[in-house]
């Protein structure tokens, strides 16, 4: 069902709101779990989003035993039944792509189809595919899809990454762990969700050493098991719900954030005079000041993340004095640029760099998410607009937010979900949203 957000602007967020599970954690641990050729994995604390029910799908389709429900995952892969990843799932979702490492090591071959995804770039993947050449496969590409064989295992190699890509290093980290001999990764990406998936595969059986730093270590095993693990937090989320809590000038409690994962994004909050609080459960956010101007440019971790950067314009827009904010990782993900403008704010793109010019009366407007990030970015700048704001292509955001309007009014945020043909009508504050339906699949594996 198509769908909007509207957002009245004008409430100060107060209380607590609780973190989901991180999707882009949650993502390659589910794609991990095809290497478990021994016992079930259950995978604890997923959130349940749509592009989680992707790449259920892609592992259904594969032949696993798959069930999901509440926020728990049961995976068996003891027997796949194929090593083909269709175009219907791939092309709904990039991350569909990192179930190409686990297909190579555990059949020897896979043939998937070309990634799919935000439109925030080109976003090659050309690193993974060179990291998979040098473990001893032979790449083919043809009619959109891509083949990978190997004459045997995989076997250990040292490769260099020329971007430290995220999906190249997992990808190529789950691919060696059952390679013979020690794989290196150098350059390789050091975000959280790296180390969680390192975590995740040593629990299985791996030998994987460095996650979080640009040096992994992998040495080879025969064979790896089904395990229990709890997925970290999502620190994306929780920067979003930090922002939601800044912009209106609010006081809220990001339960279940993790100060460590979210070191520029606290600093640069800091800086534009927010109070931030960590303790070991979560982040207190306090804005009780004007917000001031900042510089900011996205970086691989542990730079700004550019998952946080048009969540932070939209801060910026309502700040006072001049911003230039930098896009470092991705080619083209400024698209939000022109849906702020319809909402009164004022930016100019020069190339890489975005100049924004602060103390925006912004103005509802009717929005268009164009990706995931932009869509959480306009519904940030609804909370604080004049008037209405209609926000569509709801879609992208249901990719990685759970339940995003019910948390947001469980703060006192005005706000709320409708299919896209209802009239937007007026509603009292404590009008409720309408509660979306859990994604329950129940999928039998196919050898019962
Ligand atoms: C599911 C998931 O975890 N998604 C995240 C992951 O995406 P993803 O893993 O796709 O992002 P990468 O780290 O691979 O991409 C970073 C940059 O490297 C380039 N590149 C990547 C691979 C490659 O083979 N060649 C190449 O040139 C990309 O075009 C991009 O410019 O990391 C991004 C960067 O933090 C985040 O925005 C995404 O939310
Ligand atoms: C860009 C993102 O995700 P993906 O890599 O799955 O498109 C994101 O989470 O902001």
């Amino acid at each position: 069902m198509m769908s909007k957000f509207i957002v009245r602007g004008g409430k100060r967020l107060t209380g607590s709101v609780k973190v989901s599970g991180a999707k882009n954690s949650v993502l390659p641990i589910i794609a991990a779990s095809l290497l478990g050729e021994v016992g079930e994995s259950v995978i604890m604390d997923a959130p349940p989003l749509d592009d989680v029910i992707t790449i259920s799908k892609v592992l259904e389709s594969l032949g696993a035993g798959i069930t999901y429900e509440g926020e728990v995952i049961r995976v068996n892969a003891e027997h796949i039944t194929s090593c083909e990843a269709p175009y219907e799932w791939v092309r709904k979702m990039r991350a569909s792509f990192l179930v190409m490492g686990p297909l190579l090591a555990r059949c020897g071959q896979t043939r998937i189809s070309l990634p799919g995804g935000c439109a925030i770039g080109t976003r090659p993947i050309d690193q993974h595919l060179k990291g998979f050449e040098a473990l001893g496969a032979d790449i083919s590409l043809g009619q959109g899809y891509i083949e990978a064989k190997s004459n045997g295992r995989l076997r250990g190699a040292k490769i260099y990454l020329d971007v430290a890509s995220v999906g190249a290093t997992e990808n190529i980290m789950m691919a060696a762990t059952l390679a013979e001999g020690v794989t290196t990764i150098e350059n390789a990406a050091k975000e959280p969700e790296i180390v969680d998936l390192a975590n995740y595969l040593n629990a299985m059986g791996a030998k994987v050493r460095g996650a979080g730093t640009g040096v992994i270590r992998i040495e080879g095993v025969e064979q790896l098991h089904g395990v229990q693990h709890n997925v970290i937090p999502d620190r994306i989320e929780a920067g979003t719900f930090m922002a939601a809590a800044a912009i209106t000038g609010g006081d809220v409690y990001v339960e279940g954030a993790i100060a460590d994962h979210l070191g520029p994004v606290i600093s640069k909050m800091e800086e534009m005079g927010v109070t931030v609080l960590p303790d070991e459960n979560g982040i207190r956010v306090i804005a009780d000041k004007p917000l001031k101007s900042v510089d900011v440019k996205t970086l691989p971790y542990p730079g700004f993340p550019t998952d946080m950067q048009s969540q932070m314009m939209a801060l910026l827009l309502v700040s006072e004095g001049t911003s230039v904010v930098t896009e470092t990782v991705f080619e083209n993900r400024f698209m939000h640029v022109d849906e702020f403008q319809l909402m009164n704010a004022e930016i100019k793109v020069e190339g890489r760099s975005a100049i924004v010019t602060g103390g925006s009366k912004l103005q509802g407007a009717k929005v268009c998410a164009t990706d995931l990030r932009a869509g959480a970015a306009l519904i940030l700048a609804g909370l604080v607009a004049e008037g209405t704001t209609e926000v569509s292509g709801v879609h992208h955001i249901d990719r990685g937010y759970v339940d995003l309007a019910e948390k947001l009014s469980g703060l006192g945020a005005d706000i709320w979900r409708i299919s896209a043909d209802e009239a937007p009508k007026p509603v009292s504050p404590s009008t409720p949203v309408e509660v979306k339906d859990t994604p329950v699949l129940k999928v039998q594996p196919t050898w019962v």
